[in-house]
């Protein structure tokens, strides 16, 4: 059995009316094994965490990691323009171990800021899934399909490849999902197949919805729907577990077609913002019942993957909307990065809260900062004040991926110099 003891921390275990407090975690064989005020164990490993915070690692509910390799490269753009003109070339060049690196890097970055998991969507996902395999982290993969024109079969090939030789691998690690893009990319056809096949065999569905007012006009000009009817009509959210990215233009007979949906929202708050998309309606969703989760969507566009810069996107633009300060207060925007991602992932019952039996990924944040002092209400402190930069050991699966700011399982200078070189090759006159 393998063994570590972290103690003397102050612990948040995000279960729901659960107090912070000071006390020691004790993990074996990769689980959380005990949790308490003073846990008197003998462990292969002990790290003394004082003056640390523990809490459940950040789950970043949407992702394009490899996009890492497109870091303000194309910005200040409308979406359509950032995507078409730049994005797509760009991704057009990508080979397999581009993927791979670019994956590397933007996980590289996660494990340096406290997320422990993320979901993806991308192209050449073996790769993907060989980063995540490497570097110890945990991740939901999904093959992002477009259907804009016949491939034959192929796109729809690969995703149900990732599916039957990934999901599992790496200790349970790596969970996997169908991936159509977006309602504009997913002609009522090929996405009915999508959805039959997905709740035929069970397997949960990730899309982007309702990213701009634009696409709302593509799809109203297209079907005389909104997105989300687009989507309801056909029957995604009849017992299937959806992954929706972003879902910022719904209107309230959108949000009432969501509730009681299997899944929920994943917000990006920061992309959103930058690209001028809009405010999603957060609070009309989680008063509807629909799961909020967390997500940056890819460097490409957020430019970092930071998920404490998340945290405080979201529940700003919440109070600004509502003209209230009391919306989305830190501790709600902890829980939606944490346990409701975590939902998301359909990981819950493995991740998400700090309790014994739980898979141990956990964060240690070094409260020994000047803008970490005094601590009088911790959630504040951590959502309102916290940057991924405090974040001082990343600990997945009882796995240390990062310990004193120190990569454990990735080499640092290696992928600096991969991940230069195929970034200038990629964008190379465009
Ligand atoms: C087919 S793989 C995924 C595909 O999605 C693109 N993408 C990245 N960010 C966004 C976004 O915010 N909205 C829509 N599509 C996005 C990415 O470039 C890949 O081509
Ligand atoms: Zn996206």
């Amino acid at each position: 059995m393998k063994t570590l003891l972290i103690k003397d921390c102050m612990i948040l275990t995000m279960v729901e009316g659960e107090k912070p407090f000071l006390g020691d975690i004790w993990i074996a064989d990769g689980r959380i094994a005990k949790i308490g005020p003073s846990i008197e164990e003998e462990a292969d490993r002990v790290i003394l965490a004082k003056n640390r915070v523990a809490m459940p690692g950040l789950i970043n509910a949407h992702n394009h990691a490899s996009m890492s390799l497109l870091r303000a490269f194309s910005d200040d753009l409308k979406l359509m323009d950032w995507l078409d003109k730049k994005m797509l070339p760009a991704e057009a060049r990508m080979t397999r171990e581009d993927v791979y690196w670019g994956t590397t890097l933007g996980i590289a970055e996660m494990i340096a800021s406290g997320t422990t998991a993320f979901a993806d969507m991308y192209v050449h996902m073996d790769a993907v899934a060989q980063a995540v395999l490497d570097s110890g982290i945990r991740a939901s993969l999904t093959r992002g399909m477009v259907f804009l024109e016949d491939d034959g079969g192929r796109r729809m090939a690969e995703a149900l490849n990732l599916i039957d030789n990934w999901t599992g691998a790496g200790d349970g690690r790596i969970t996997t999902m169908l991936g159509p893009h977006a309602p504009y990319t997913c002609p009522p056809e090929p996405l009915q197949g999508v959805i039959e096949l997905a709740r035929k065999r069970q397997i949960p569905l990730h899309i982007h919805l309702a990213e701009t007012i634009e696409e709302g006009e593509k799809i109203r000009a297209k079907y005389d729907q909104t997105p989300t009817e687009y989507l309801h009509e056909l029957g995604m959210f009849h017992d299937t577990h959806v992954l929706l990215a972003h879902a910022v233009h719904l209107n309230e007979s959108d949000v009432a077609l969501l509730r009681g949906m299997r899944g929920g929202v994943a917000h990006n708050p920061v992309s959103n913002l930058k690209l001028g998309c809009g405010i999603a309606p957060v609070r009309e969703l989680i008063e509807a019942g629909v799961t909020v989760g967390m997500g940056t969507d890819g460097a490409g566009s957020a430019t970092t993957l930071d998920m404490f810069a998340e945290i405080k996107a979201a529940t700003w633009m919440q109070k600004l909307k509502h003209g209230d300060p009391t919306v989305l207060p830190a501790e709600a925007a902890l829980r939606m990065a944490t346990i409701e991602s975590a939902k998301l992932l359909a990981i819950d019952h493995e991740v998400g809260t700090l309790e014994a039996g739980k898979r141990a990924d956990l964060i240690l944040i070094d409260l020994d900062k000047p803008h970490l002092l005094p601590v009088h209400d911790i959630h504040a402190l951590l959502a309102y004040s916290a940057t991924g930069a405090d974040v001082d050991t990343t600990i997945v699966n009882g796995e240390i991926l990062m310990h004193q700011r120190q990569f454990q399982t990735l080499h640092w200078e290696e992928i600096k110099r991969e991940a230069t070189a195929r970034a200038s090759r990629l964008v190379e006159g465009l």
